[in-house]
């Protein structure tokens, strides 16, 4: 669950303040964000991510007002209960796929689970790259292994910017596919930030900044 409450926002040293709608998702509803470039939607991922803090507002998640937390809360609550996909993947170079999850839910303090692994990476056909280095993969590939890394740990937020921006057709479709039965699976609210109009359909709740 996820409500925000008067959010602005504005960067050290312009002189922009960014004012974001109200935001208020239930258990396992879903959210798109959409608007024209710059107009500040992955500001808003990073304050409900808490990887910036708002000038003023308020962001209540899973009851908790994230930024009444200490930094080391802050870094241990995204940990257990935000799953991040970045338009970059943030896989560790020197190890393989399946490392990479493995190491996941170790520092999300989650125990090994490598049938979870296993399936998570047959479901975004990534079977023939659990051996494969970071370095060896394909930019789809490496993005389907971002995906994988922000939801092995079952958070109870997803939030996405562009997942699908270098997918083809067949593959954006497993990605959000993924995503949403990940969320609806966990109980979790994704929220996924967009230009890729080929899945604007597939969201019944969005909104325009
Ligand atoms: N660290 C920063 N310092 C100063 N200004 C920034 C910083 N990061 C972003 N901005 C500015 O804030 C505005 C909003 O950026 P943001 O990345 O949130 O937009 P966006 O809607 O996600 O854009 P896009 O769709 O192109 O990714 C832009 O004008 C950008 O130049």
């Amino acid at each position: 669950m996820i409500q925000t409450d008067n959010l602005t926002f504005r960067y050290k040293k312009t002189e922009c303040t960014f004012c974001f709608p109200n935001i208020d998702l239930k258990e396992q509803e879903n959210l798109l964000i959409l608007g024209k470039s710059g107009i500040g939607k992955t500001t808003l991922l990073h304050l409900l991510a808490g990887l910036l803090p708002p000038v003023s507002g308020k962001i209540v998640m899973e009851g908790v007002d994230i930024n009444s937390l200490s930094h080391g809360q802050l870094d241990k609550f995204r940990g257990q209960n935000i799953g991040l996909v970045f338009q970059k993947s943030h896989a560790v170079q020197s190890l393989n796929t399946v490392e990479n999850l493995q190491a996941r839910l170790f520092f999300s303090k989650k125990s090994k689970n490598n049938i979870l692994i296993n399936n998570l990476l047959n479901q975004l056909g990534l079977d023939d790259c659990k051996k494969s280095k970071v370095n060896e993969l394909s930019e789809g590939q490496l993005q389907r292994l971002g995906i994988a890394l922000s939801v092995v740990h079952n958070p109870k937020v997803i939030l996405a910017d562009e997942p699908t921006s270098n997918l083809d057709d067949d593959n954006c479709k497993i990605v959000i596919e993924l995503l949403i039965n990940q969320a609806k699976r966990t109980n979790a609210n994704l929220i996924v930030i967009t230009h890729d109009h080929r899945i604007k359909s597939l969201f019944s709740n969005s909104i325009i900044l």
